[in-house]
């Protein structure tokens, strides 16, 4: 279709564009909905001329109802992918030391009000934060940064090395409607 004799070159380029939704609120508070279960606590980091300080758990906190039975960390080497996982009888819970890193969830419990939905959130060493996975629910860590992703985890049951409660599908499953880009390793 060709353009009115007095659009504006103004005009023309708006007319193609797209506005930005709101995805976070006036006071930074992001707007997408969290899948069912899951909770995001923001961690403190004290900086001085010598370095930093962060404290990663504590159950005063009431960050979750399950008590601290077990820690590990794991690393993420950049553009890799730690996925597609689940825990039948356990919750994960991260706290991000090091790195960025896209923590995508895909809930498929039925009973959930966030039944088929896919849910990204973005851990980062620059606003530390610890999150929890529920369980049944498939998981991603996909390490979007330039350095090593470092987490420590504090998982709700101790690893069982006989029978790791531990349920994997492969990156690019058609069961799952996220894509990572072309061209993602891992597994
Ligand atoms: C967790 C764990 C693992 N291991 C051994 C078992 C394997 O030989 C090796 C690698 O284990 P896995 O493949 O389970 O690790 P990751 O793929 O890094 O798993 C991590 O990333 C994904 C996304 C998650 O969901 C897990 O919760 C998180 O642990 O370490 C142990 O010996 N002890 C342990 O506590």
């Amino acid at each position: 279709m060709k353009a009115p004799l007095h659009e504006t070159l103004l005009d023309q380029t708006l007319r193609e564009a797209v506005q930005d939704k709101a995805t976070v609120s006036a006071e930074g508070r992001s707007l997408g909905r969290l899948t069912h279960g899951v909770s995001v606590r923001f961690l403190k980091t004290h900086t001085d001329e010598r370095g930093t300080v962060t404290e990663l758990y504590d159950p005063r906190w009431g960050f979750h109802p399950e008590p601290l039975v077990f820690s590990y960390t794991f690393t993420i080497r950049p553009g890799v992918v730690k996925g597609w996982n689940l825990h039948r009888r356990h919750e994960d819970r991260y706290a991000i030391l090091q790195g960025r890193m896209a923590l995508v969830l895909f809930d498929p419990r039925p009973d959930s009000p966030t039944c088929g939905e896919v849910c990204r959130i973005v851990l980062s060493e620059h606003e530390r934060c610890l999150v929890n996975v529920p369980i049944n629910v498939w998981h991603a860590d996909h390490n979007i940064g330039s350095s090593d992703v470092v987490i420590v985890n504090f998982p709700t049951i101790q690893y069982d090395h006989a029978a790791p409660d531990k349920w994997r599908l492969p990156l690019d499953t058609p069961l799952i409607p996220y894509r990572f880009p072309e061209g993602t390793t891992g597994g």
